[in-house]
């Protein structure tokens, strides 16, 4: 499954088949994830258009096999179990069921294989060109396919959708660590394993690698989940912490060793065992995980070649540098997909409002749903704010969902327009939750007319109504 050769140099690929040289699409798409697919499927929707998908590993990209659909796989039978576990009522084992959840996994990510995806953009319309696509010159991309190759041309745009790669700290140069693709991908369950980051992937992959069998130690650089509002990093570290994985926080990782095997497959376990110093404390583990962040993905597809400005040249999901979410390159992906389309048509350009809120959801136990500012952001850029906290145990349908239900939210209200600018929920089953304050956010609701929202009893959105009262 690795990438076809991106070895040859971009002059080889480019000259690889002159036969071929006469491809043209509309539009190309260098990288075939969730935002690639989808800036396809909208750039040429109801016109006779062409599009192409240019793809050197499978359709669907790192959500589909390595990042979303098998890490959330994984964490929602946790998360029910430790429901079960917790309601009374109802007996469950203490035991979860790793090769059975690794079955599960491998359900969710069609055993590796892209054919329900590729069979889906060819019912719209859309090619799928198997390669490794470099741009060569202006709306050219060359595909080296490991064979003859192709140089295509888009007759009016080429978007580049692919994706972004994990960031390894030079520490653990020559230690062949484990990333998120093995943690996703794991086959041999570590007995111990070392996480090293204290962001979403880190604290999502210690929660499974945990449920799993792993005697799992997380060794974070600063607090875990430092980009959200405080409580959140501090309930998650909590709630790990209960579960038996041994949390370290503002440990920095100073040196590293491990002799490494022949076989470093992904999932393996990728050698004997593993030393890390941190924070001057040693940790010996079978394996570790670096799960250190994200860049996008951009060198040696040919940029330099050039202008980044060009007016036929696009950027969405991780490989645009913004956030690094599937649904919020979607989201890039359906405005550049109505943007090239109303170009083509000489219609109107469709507008887009400015400041749209991200939102998120960590899949740990608890979950963490945010939207928008943190308390901290709206004071940074200078805005004058309410801030509206409320216990989630207070909330009778919180407390029905189960025994041991802890959690707490925020509203983050710019005083000035009397509209929320923020929200962070954390608890059990959270999620779901985000999306009325995601609403609230993009339609500038007024909190005076929030308050005749009436949400229904017993629901966990009642915290809705202790948080617009709390402000009082
Ligand atoms: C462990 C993990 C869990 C995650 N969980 C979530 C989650 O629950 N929710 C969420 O919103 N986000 C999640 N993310 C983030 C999410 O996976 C990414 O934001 C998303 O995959 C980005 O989509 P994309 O289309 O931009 O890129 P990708 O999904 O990375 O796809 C890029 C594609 O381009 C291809 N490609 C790259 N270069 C070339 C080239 N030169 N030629 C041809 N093909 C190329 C790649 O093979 C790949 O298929 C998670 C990330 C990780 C690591
Ligand atoms: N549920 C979700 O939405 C979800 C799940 C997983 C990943 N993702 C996305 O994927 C991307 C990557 O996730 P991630 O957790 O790798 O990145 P992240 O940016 O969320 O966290 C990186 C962590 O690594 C630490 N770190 C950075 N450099 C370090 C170093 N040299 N030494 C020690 N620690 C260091 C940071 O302090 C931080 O704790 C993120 O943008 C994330 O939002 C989303």
């Amino acid at each position: 499954m690795a990438a076809a050769s991106a070895s040859k140099s971009r002059e080889e690929i480019a000259g690889l088949d002159d036969e071929q040289s006469g491809d043209e699409y509309d539009v190309l798409v260098i990288g075939g994830g969730p935002a690639g697919e989808v800036a396809a499927q909208y750039a040429i929707a109801g016109s006779d258009r062409t599009a192409a998908i240019i793809e050197h590993e499978l359709l669907g990209g790192e959500c589909s096999y390595w990042a979303c659909m098998p890490s959330k796989a994984l964490l929602r039978p946790v998360e029910v179990h430790a429901a079960a576990r917790n309601l009374d009522g109802i007996k469950v084992s203490k035991k979860m069921l790793p090769e059975e959840l690794l079955r599960r996994r491998d359900a969710w990510v069609k055993q590796y294989e892209d054919g329900g995806q590729v069979g889906w953009a060819n019912g719209i319309g859309i090619d799928v060109i198997r390669g490794h696509g470099v741009i060569t010159g202006e709306k050219t991309v060359a595909v080296d396919n490991g064979g003859a190759g192709r140089t295509i041309r888009a007759r009016q745009a080429v978007i580049v959708a692919t994706g972004s790669t994990p960031v390894i700290p030079e520490v653990f140069a020559g230690t062949q660590p484990w990333s998120s693709r093995d943690a996703t991908g794991v086959r041999e369950i570590p007995a111990s394993l070392i996480v090293v980051g204290g962001g979403v992937v880190a604290c999502e992959a210690a929660a499974w690698m945990s449920a799993l069998g792993s005697s799992v130690t997380l060794l974070s650089r600063g607090t875990l989940l430092g980009k959200s509002e405080p409580f959140a990093g501090k309930l998650v570290a909590k709630a790990l912490t209960d579960n038996g994985i041994d949390v370290r926080q503002k440990v920095d990782v100073t040196e590293v060793r491990r002799p490494v095997a022949d076989d470093t497959g992904i999932g393996r376990i990728h050698g004997d065992q593993v030393t890390v110093i941190a924070g001057g404390e040693e940790f010996t583990a079978d394996e570790v995980l670096v799960a250190t962040g994200r860049r996008p993905a951009r060198d040696g597809i040919g940029l330099d070649t050039v202008a980044e400005d060009a007016p036929w040249l696009y950027a969405v999901g991780d490989a645009s540098g913004g956030p690094a979410l599937t649904h919020w390159g979607k989201y890039q992906a359906r405005n550049v997909g109505h943007l090239i389309a109303a170009r083509a048509a000489g219609k109107a350009e469709p507008v887009v409002p400015e400041n749209v809120p991200v939102p998120q959801v960590v899949f740990t136990d608890p979950q963490v749903a945010s939207v928008g500012l943190t308390k901290k952001e709206a004071a940074d850029k200078g805005l004058d704010t309410s801030i509206a906290d409320v216990e989630l145990t207070g909330v009778a349908g919180f407390g029905l969902l189960r025994d041991d239900a802890q959690g707490r939210a925020r509203l983050v209200i710019d005083n000035a327009t009397d509209t929320i600018v923020g929200a962070t929920f954390v608890g059990p089953e959270v999620d779901e939750l985000v999306h009325a304050a995601t609403i609230a956010i993009v339609g500038k609701v007024p909190t005076s007319i929030l308050r005749h929202a009436v949400p229904s009893y017993p629901t966990v959105s009642e915290v809705w109504l202790q948080l617009l009262e709390s402000l009082d």
